[in-house]
């Protein structure tokens, strides 16, 4: 059954509220519609005010008991994989697969070393993402997310959802490959939408990310040999099919919260990309991710990228490869950043496993990137089961559940 309750944005005449002043325990207090088009909203800088002065936080960021924090939390057993060895030895190569080959059967989570991201452009990343979450409401507003995109400055997604608000903002960007027949690096879009949608001021971040992105392409795609390798497909099969692609970054903070057990940083949700590569600030974790019915942490560690399997690999490998359920805890005491890029394909290339010698069952049908991205941007908040609710939605007569079906968006 898909859930829909809490999107409120279906058509992209964005149905937007978020609370003005009401706190967990005084329901008598109104929502106030937010003016979606204004530059500095009251309503959202009250929120802000919230963050920082209330006791309790207000009520569309509580998220059901279900959801929770378990007072102790086990580590989860990740493997650590050297990129740098699999690509420049037989033997590294075999380690890395193999390594790759258990997690992605089980839980699809690792972390990789030997990535080649030099540590001053980690830093400078993480430090300009501090920088750019300090700045103005008015100043980050200039940024805003459009409606039916994913690409601009979000509070707590309030224009997008109604209840189970995640405590944190975000700014999103596209980072389109520099395919490698087009030659050496000139491409310059990321700056250009830094300085477009902030200012000339925001060249030299705009500069920063254009690098990070560089190298975190460079990262997924020596990845993707590994994984290529693991299922038996050669190194060069998934590298060719994300030369070309359009991914996405985000910078993640979640502010210090008052009552941090009873919200989400981030809700539980398999990532729709084909992988994720997180990196982590410092010495605060927050990432958990659900194995056996169990919430495990996977803290942050000097060097380390966490890597995960996204929804659209889940499809790629027929569902060999899975896309695992996991969330963002926040803090009292300790704000955190994290910097996300999800790796995607170019959106008009059609995502179909490749043919087998030993055919299974299709599992999800071809898409393309596109038709998944608009999915979880106009009419499905990303969850636990995306892939399903948009293979469903996909093929709508034989699909009763869906939000069209149902007649919500
Ligand atoms: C296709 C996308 C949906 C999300 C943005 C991009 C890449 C990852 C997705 C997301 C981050 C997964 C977590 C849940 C989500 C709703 C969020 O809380 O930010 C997702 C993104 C989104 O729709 O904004
Ligand atoms: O911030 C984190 O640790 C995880 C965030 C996440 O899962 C996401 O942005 O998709
Ligand atoms: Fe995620």
């Amino acid at each position: 059954m898909v859930d829909v309750s809490n999107f409120v944005e279906a058509n992209g005449n964005a149905a937007v509220s978020i609370p003005a002043m009401e706190v967990a325990g005084s329901p008598h207090v109104p929502f106030v519609p937010r003016d979606a088009n204004a530059t500095d909203s009251k309503n959202a800088k009250d929120v802000l005010d919230l963050w920082r002065q209330q006791k309790q936080i207000p009520a569309p960021f509580i998220w059901p008991h279900a959801d929770a924090r378990p007072s102790s939390i086990l580590e989860l057993d990740v493997p650590v994989v050297d990129i740098g060895a699999a690509l420049h030895s037989a033997a590294g190569m075999a380690r890395a697969a193999a390594q790759v080959a258990e997690a992605c059967a089980s839980h699809g989570f690792f972390q990789v070393t030997g990535h080649g991201v030099d540590p001053a452009l980690a830093q400078a990343a993480l430090d300009g993402a501090a920088d750019f979450f300090r700045l103005p409401l008015a100043t980050k507003q200039r940024a805003r997310r459009s409606p039916g995109t994913v690409k601009g400055y979000a509070s707590a997604h309030a224009d997008r959802f109604a209840a189970k608000l995640p405590w944190k903002e975000t700014l999103s960007f596209i980072h389109n490959h520099v395919h490698e027949d087009v030659g050496a690096r000139a491409s310059s879009h990321v700056v250009d939408y830094f300085t477009s949608a902030l200012g000339d001021d925001f060249m030299h971040l705009g500069e920063v990310y254009q690098e990070y992105c560089e190298a975190m392409e460079d990262a997924s795609l020596a990845i993707m040999e590994v994984l290529g390798v693991s299922l038996g497909l050669g190194r060069g099969y998934y590298r060719d099919f994300f030369a070309d692609g359009s991914s996405i970054m985000r910078c993640n903070y979640y502010p210090r919260c008052p009552e941090p057990d009873r919200t989400l940083g981030t809700g539980p949700h398999c990532d729709p990309s084909a992988l994720t590569i997180l990196l982590q600030d410092g010495e605060v974790d927050g990432l958990q991710v659900l194995v056996d019915g169990a919430w495990r942490s996977v803290r942050p560690k000097p060097g380390e990228l966490v890597v995960n399997i996204g929804d659209t690999f889940m499809a790629l490998s027929n569902g060999r490869y899975k896309s695992c359920l996991h969330r963002a805890v926040v803090h009292r005491e300790k704000e955190r950043r994290s910097l996300a890029y999800f790796l995607a394909p170019r959106e008009d290339r059609v995502v179909r496993p490749p043919p087998s010698p030993a055919p299974a069952p299709r599992l999800y049908p071809d898409f393309t990137w596109a038709e998944l991205m608009r999915f979880t941007q106009r009419h499905y908040r990303a969850d636990a089961r995306t892939l399903d609710a948009f293979a469903c939605w996909l093929d709508l007569p034989s699909c009763p559940t869906t939000p069209q079906a149902q007649g919500t968006v």
